[in-house]
């Protein structure tokens, strides 16, 4: 009958969320562990590198930023229910060559040192940064490593269910999902407007990370900068701003030093070159150039028209507003110059 139904679907959910959430023993040790500095973990600096990070220390760096911008305090964050979240969020990246915990961390990482070396937390409450920095960490939840297209063609489950922002929308739901799970709630002491309002921020940030929405809001946002907008307090600017703020964020690695960036830039290379694998075989369709591994001599080409359309252009506007930013333009300018070299050399 109907209630047994409805308790199956209840044990199903609890199952589901029971694989999201992370187990009891591995939180408790987390909690009792301790937190090194912001310092130890270079957290300040645009050029933060987490390769030689263990599993453990990217935790223990996201806790560290949670607690350098004084959240925990702030929003009275039981600090067992936050190394409980950071577990979960982790664990349901899966491992797949990019799009994985590893980049999350390091968008959000990138977020937080917008905030303090790049002095954008002038312009942002408290809320707003605590909702950015887990829009950051969440922004890929679940990424199978193959984009929105890839939904589409292959009619997956995902496009039936968003026709639009078809992955970003579904990042936003397994975010959901895990703070909805017992004592993972980071916001649960929030009050019912702030809970909303938190809950707005990290759904139009999420979705703000679909590239086919950025340039739709770059040109908005380079409107009110031409038109020496500074009032970013109303919340149809500060959505753009944060819009903004996300997407340097996720595209970032291309001004991280030299080595870092071209060996990222191998791993989105190998994942792009996946689905192109996935598209030959299963849809016997050719992939775009970017993920033919049959092309891979034009990725340095590739990259520089990445930098030049989406990544230079932002960065510019940002840091000629924001000068605190300049680094991020730099080191993208930076590593123009190293790709342009490789292009030049095939
Ligand atoms: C490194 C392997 C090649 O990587 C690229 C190739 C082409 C372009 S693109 O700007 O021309 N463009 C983007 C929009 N697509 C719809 C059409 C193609 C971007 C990248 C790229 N993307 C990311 C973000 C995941 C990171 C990164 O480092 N490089
Ligand atoms: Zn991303």
């Amino acid at each position: 009958n109907a209630c047994k139904l409805m308790a199956k679907q209840k044990v199903a959910l609890e199952c589901l969320s029971y694989h999201a959430t992370a187990s009891n023993d591995v939180t408790e040790k987390l909690v009792k562990e301790n937190i090194p500095s912001a310092e130890r973990f270079n957290l300040y600096s645009f050029t933060f590198i987490d390769f030689e990070l263990s599993d453990e220390e990217t935790c223990k760096a996201t806790i560290r930023m949670f607690l350098e911008c004084n959240l925990v305090q702030q929003f009275h964050i039981p600090y067992e229910v936050l190394c409980r979240w950071v577990l979960s969020v982790k664990k349901n990246y899966r491992p797949v060559k990019y799009h994985n915990w590893r980049h999350a961390l390091n968008v959000a990482q990138t977020m937080f040192a917008m905030f303090k070396t790049g002095k954008m937390e002038r312009f942002m409450s408290d809320l707003e940064m605590l909702g950015l920095l887990v829009a950051c960490l969440c922004h890929d939840l679940d990424h199978r490593g193959t984009n929105n297209a890839f939904q589409t063609k292959t009619e997956s489950p995902l496009a039936i269910l968003y026709s639009t922002s078809t992955m970003e929308h579904h990042h936003f739901d397994q975010c959901v999902m895990i703070l909805n799970t017992d004592s993972n709630n980071i916001f649960q002491a929030l009050s019912p407007d702030d809970y909303r309002r938190v809950m707005k921020l990290v759904e139009t940030a999420i979705l703000s990370t679909d590239l086919a929405m950025y340039f739709k809001k770059r040109s908005k946002f380079m409107e009110l900068i031409d038109n020496g907008e500074f009032d970013w307090q109303s919340d149809d600017k500060k959505d753009l701003l944060s819009g903004m703020m996300m997407t340097a964020c996720d595209v970032s690695a291309i001004a991280k030093p030299w080595e870092v960036q071209h060996r990222i830039a191998k791993l989105v290379a190998d994942e792009f070159f996946d689905q192109g694998d996935l598209e030959k075989m299963q849809l016997k369709e050719q992939p775009i150039a970017m993920m033919d591994r049959e092309r891979k001599d034009e990725l340095p080409q590739m990259q520089v028209g990445f930098i030049d359309v989406i990544c230079l252009p932002l960065y510019k506007v940002l840091s000629e507003t924001f000068p605190w930013m300049k680094p991020l333009y730099q080191g993208t300018s930076d590593n123009r110059k190293h790709w342009q070299d490789l292009a030049e050399k095939v």
